[in-house]
């Protein structure tokens, strides 16, 4: 795939083509503010000592409304699951050593990870696969976007997801992020599906993961905003697979000129995909799980007047150069009180997300 998708319910930017790549987030913003670059569409890696992917394309449409794809794209091919990394039991090892080092004032929070390589007949679409995430999760942002900017590792390789984490818009002056953070599984039965969720709108564990959260962001965004809006208490919200706690959160820019994918930078990693301290919880997740490339980063673009939507890139796989490949991750926050079983059973909801798609 040769470009860049991002589809929101009221706005779908799609992008062709590369005409300059930047090699990081300062020099893709001085192009914006010197008008060198109308727009620029990419993602952050979830590490920020990794490269980026962003580019200036060639060619952009922007619509009202999601996307609309176009009629021949293929069908979605056969899919199996070849690999769980780690195995399910060491993942739940892995959190009880993350519980016991909490305990141990290490950090605050960690977000443990873990990824599921995935083998198809024939080549996956990645626009295809884009357009049925759109059909089964109307209400997440969908994307689907060439990586090769990130360098050689990444060749031909793209990302595709829906995510339902806004990490940031900025239309103006206006900023807005949602983030989201403390999770239980849908269930089929309504009654015990409300049940689900109003528990976890009461459960003191998961507002203290939630409130790790919006306290970093909050500290993030007074230096950039004025007037910010955080409610003290987040509300409940859903995706067809899990309830999430989420904090609606706005604020006015500062200074009217800093764009939408500067205050991207400045606002992640949050503690919804890292953790808090951000360096303690980096240096864990690099030694626990090794390079989680994209998977916890920021997918997003920005145009020249500042505004720009950047999603958390969750609920997602990176598809290789010839399509057969994929890696799908998801990942939860682990305080203390976190039960590793638990933790086991909420990724495998959130992984539903993507795999569900693709059938399986
Ligand atoms: C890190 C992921 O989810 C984040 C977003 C919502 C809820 C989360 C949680 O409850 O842990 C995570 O912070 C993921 O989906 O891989």
């Amino acid at each position: 795939m040769d470009g860049f998708l991002l589809s929101r319910a009221d706005r779908t930017v799609q992008t062709t083509g590369t005409r300059r790549l930047y090699s990081d987030v300062t020099s893709a913003s001085r192009a914006l503010r010197r008008n060198e670059a109308e727009l620029i569409a990419g993602a952050l890696p979830f590490d920020p000592e990794r490269p980026v992917a962003l580019a200036q394309p060639e060619e952009i449409v922007v619509t009202d409304g999601p996307w609309k794809p176009p009629e021949d794209l293929p069908d979605l091919p056969p899919v199996r699951v070849a690999a769980q990394i780690p195995l399910p039991r060491v993942h739940v090892a892995r959190v009880r050593s993350l519980v016991e080092r909490l305990e141990l004032d290490e950090f605050d929070k960690v977000v443990a990870a873990r990824r599921v390589a995935l083998e198809a007949d024939d080549p996956i679409d990645p626009l295809a696969l884009a357009a049925r995430m759109i059909d089964r999760h109307p209400d997440a942002a969908t994307y689907a976007l060439d990586l090769s900017a990130a360098g050689e590792r990444f060749w031909g390789h793209t990302l595709v997801g829906a995510s339902p984490e806004l990490l940031v818009s900025v239309r103006g002056d206006t900023v807005t992020c949602r983030p989201l953070a403390g999770t239980a599984a849908r269930d089929d039965d309504p009654v015990a599906d409300e049940w689900a969720g109003e528990q976890l709108l009461a459960s003191a564990k998961n507002l203290a993961e939630h409130a790790f959260v919006t306290s970093w962001i909050r500290a993030r965004l007074a230096p950039l905003c004025s007037d910010l809006d955080i409610p003290a208490t987040p509300e409940l919200t859903s995706t067809p697979d899990v309830w999430h706690l989420a904090t609606p959160i706005t604020g006015t820019l500062r200074d009217p000129h800093t764009d939408a994918l500067t205050v991207a930078a400045a606002l992640h990693p949050t503690p919804a995909v890292a953790g808090t301290p951000t360096e303690a919880a980096l240096a864990t997740i690099r030694a626990v799980e090794g390079d989680r490339r994209f998977y916890g980063g920021a997918v997003g673009w920005c145009d020249a007047g500042g505004d720009g939507d950047w999603l958390v890139a969750i609920r997602c796989a990176e598809l290789s150069s010839d399509g057969l490949r994929a890696v799908a991750w998801a990942g939860g926050g682990i305080v203390a009180g976190s039960d590793p079983h638990a933790e086991l059973d909420e990724t495998t909801a959130k992984l539903r997300t993507l795999l569900g798609t693709l059938g399986l």
